[in-house]
Parts: structure tokens; sequence; C-alpha cells
């Protein structure tokens, strides 16, 4: 029993903060980058970048629009500069490659692991004969699924590589998701959406999937509920007792 309703055939997977245990990496490589920014631009007055900041403003969506979303609810508008920016550079690219060379440094420090849950998860889902996909924001998708050694399940990925190269719009837009459902051959009704983020259950809602579920890693079971997630819980391997 996957604890899903009827129809659905197929599941995608969000990755940081779902199945691996990346988020709270992302959430500390933000931190330092966003409190560094803002400590050398407005002295040591400054308000620190928060779990809130983040849950609100960065989390699951591309790194790009989260430097631009978070800056913007300081009233503060960067130029976007350009990819190959250096790290120190007072732009969008920026400031979110400064945050991409911490986040590679934590992850090379710390390791990266699933959660035990999600893996007895992804494994009924797998021996059920559902289809399985990733969508994820993040760029390094590729590297941390092969470490965590959970590249073996995924039939589809759709990451910030993919969603940059095709022009997709990023969470909370639906496009990612969607895109996973057509590289599954899946309609959306007939698939579920698994998501920590409030732009990730957001993207599920807007996109009519058949159930959304709400990963709560940090205390926002209702905040998940309200922002389009059909269910809430702790740990996908909760799911496995549930009937829907
Ligand atoms: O900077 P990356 O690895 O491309 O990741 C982009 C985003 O990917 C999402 O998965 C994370 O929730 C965000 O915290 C992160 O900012």
């Amino acid at each position: 029993m996957l604890g899903l309703p009827e129809p659905i055939t197929a599941c995608l997977f969000d990755l940081d903060g779902v199945l691996t245990t990346t988020a709270s990496v992302h959430m500390a490589a933000w931190k330092q980058t966003f409190d560094e920014f803002l400590r050398a631009r407005e002295g040591s007055g400054y308000r620190p970048f928060s779990q809130d900041d983040y849950d609100q403003h960065v989390d699951g969506r591309p790194r790009a629009d989260g430097v631009r979303e978070f800056l913007h609810s300081r009233g503060i508008t960067l130029t976007e500069g350009s990819a190959d920016d250096p790290s120190d550079a007072q732009t969008v690219n920026g400031v979110g490659n400064r945050k991409n060379d911490l986040l590679l440094e934590l992850v090379k420090e710390r390791g990266v692991s699933a959660y035990p849950g999600s893996v007895r998860y992804l494994e009924e889902v797998r021996d059920a004969g559902f289809a399985i996909g990733v969508v994820t924001a993040s760029q390094n998708a590729e590297a941390v699924l092969a470490a965590a050694n959970l590249d073996q399940f995924v039939q589809a990925r759709i990451d910030g590589i993919v969603v940059a190269d095709q022009g997709l719009r990023g969470k909370p837009a639906p496009d990612s998701y969607l895109a996973g459902a057509r590289a599954l051959g899946v309609e959306p009704a007939r698939a579920a959406v698994f998501e920590d983020a409030l732009a990730g259950v957001e993207a599920g809602r807007a996109g009519a999937f058949g159930f959304v579920v709400g990963v709560d890693r940090v205390g926002q079971a209702a905040a998940l509920r309200e922002h389009g997630a059909d269910l809430a819980v702790t740990d996908l391997a909760d799911l496995l007792t549930t009937v829907p």
C-alpha cells in the first residue's frame, strides 16, 4: 500500500528535502551567502536570513529566482549579470555563484544521504510497477542522486539544467512537473507530486496533479496544506501505512 489514491500510476519526487537530506545544506549555504551580503551592505545591524525567509522566498525555486525573490523581500534589486560572474559580484548571478561555491564545499564536507524512509518508499513504488521521476530546481541534482545511490530508481529527471535549457518557468509554476509527467508518458491526473517546499506544492496544485503530498521536515505541515498539499507527512514511510 503506497497511500495514494486509485488513479495514480506515477510518482514525481522533489529531491532536496524529500529524497535526500540536502535541503538543510542548501539552507546553510544560502544563509551564509545572504548574511555576508547583507552585513556588507547594511553593517552589523542587518536582519539575518531566517528559516522563514528560506521557506517563503527560496526553497524549491531555481537559484537565480531565489536570489531575486529574497532580495526583493528586503527591497533590494540587483542587475542580473551573467552566468560566469565571480562570486563576489553584486549581481543576481554573482550572489548565486557564491551560494553554489559554498553548497559544493558543504556537500563535500558533510556528504549526501538519503532519508531511509524515502528509500523504503522508492523501493515499494518501484516494486508496484509505478513510473518514477525526479523534478527539482537544482542544477546539482545528477551528482546528488548519484552520491545518495538513488539514480537507480529514476526513469526521468527534470532538474535545474533542463529547466534552464528548455526555458521552463521554475516552481511555483507547474512547468517542471508537467515536463516530468510528459517524460514518463503519464497524464498529470495520474501522477502524484511529493514536495517539501511551499513553491513545490503550489506547482503540484497549479498543474492539476492527481495527488500532492507535502513532506514536512521543518514543522510547516499547515502551510504545506494551505499552499496545495492534499496530505502532509513527516516521512515518506508514513504513507506505507496510510489508506487514502
Ligand atoms: O543551486 P542549485 O543546486 O541549482 O539549487 C537550486 C534550488 O534547488 C532546490 O531544490 C532547493 O530547494 C533550493 O534551496 C535551491 O536553491
